[in-house]
């Protein structure tokens, strides 16, 4: 099987304090690989690195073989990655449609339109209707992001990451905050939209991790304990230890 993301003895430091330590990963094209540890282990920054939003101090990143470590965030957008983030990130003033209009508009290459009467493209305005589709948010288009529910607001921050058409998904915590009821529809949202495609995400809920994942890699201060299958992982003594504590008892 091929591989959509791939990290080569990556290292990140800030100073002298070493954040990252020898990390090397693999995730196959098509999988959903979920991205575990204790606060502070260094998720955040692995998805910076892998997203071009900061340099590795070594070693080198690969998306679908080729290095993308070097290269600016939209660059690494344009070759078919693309991420969310841990704090919302939506516009607030601008409507649900609007929103996820112009993430499509920037992925079809209409980046200087606004001064065109947009919703007359033909491919912009049904990709964009797809997407609100999709994400369960048609009823709700005019409504300004800022008035939407934060459940709702997490959803379309997902519309807005796949809305470039990208097949390798990098979420950060998608369902931090929800309820119960809320973190099920945003699981089977996330199944539904990544079906096919690559997926990477961060994620605290044990629930959402096992329910969703391929395969898991745990990351403690900043080195990967382990990776695997979710059995594997969740009968592994170290990551018991290190990690999953009294919840995977
Ligand atoms: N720009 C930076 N400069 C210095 N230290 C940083 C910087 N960014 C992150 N760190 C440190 O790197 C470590 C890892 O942080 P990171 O946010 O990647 O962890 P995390 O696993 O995502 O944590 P959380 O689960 O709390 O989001 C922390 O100790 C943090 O203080």
């Amino acid at each position: 099987m091929s591989t959509a993301i791939e990290l080569r003895g990556v290292e990140k430091s800030f100073g002298n304090t070493s954040v990252i330590r020898n990390v090397n990963l693999a995730v196959a094209q098509g999988e959903r690989h979920a991205l575990i540890g204790p606060n502070g282990a260094g998720k955040s920054t692995l998805f910076n690195l892998i997203s071009g939003y900061m340099l590795p101090t070594t070693g080198s990143i690969l998306l679908r073989d080729e290095v993308v470590s070097g290269l600016a965030p939209y660059q690494i957008n344009r070759r078919g990655l693309s991420r969310s983030f841990q704090v919302t990130n939506v516009f607030a003033n601008m409507s649900v449609w609007e929103n996820l209009r112009c993430a499509v508009l920037w992925a079809t290459g209409h980046r200087y339109a606004f001064w065109k009467n947009v919703d007359r493209l033909p491919e912009v305005r049904e990709r964009t209707a797809r997407i609100l589709e999709d994400i369960n948010l048609t009823a709700r288009r005019d409504v300004p992001a800022g008035l939407l529910t934060y459940a709702e607001q997490r959803a379309l921050e997902i519309g807005i990451t796949i809305a470039g058409g990208a097949d390798v998904i990098l979420l950060d915590e998608p369902t931090a905050g929800m309820s119960h009821a809320e973190t099920e529809r945003a699981v089977a949202l996330i199944r539904r939209l990544t079906e096919g495609r690559t997926l990477l995400i961060v994620e605290h809920d044990m629930s959402v991790v096992f329910g969703l994942a391929d395969k898991i890699s745990v990351l403690v201060y900043g080195q990967i304990i382990a990776s695997g299958v979710p059995e594997e992982i969740r009968g592994n003594p170290k990551v018991r230890e290190a990690y999953l504590g009294e919840e995977a008892a």
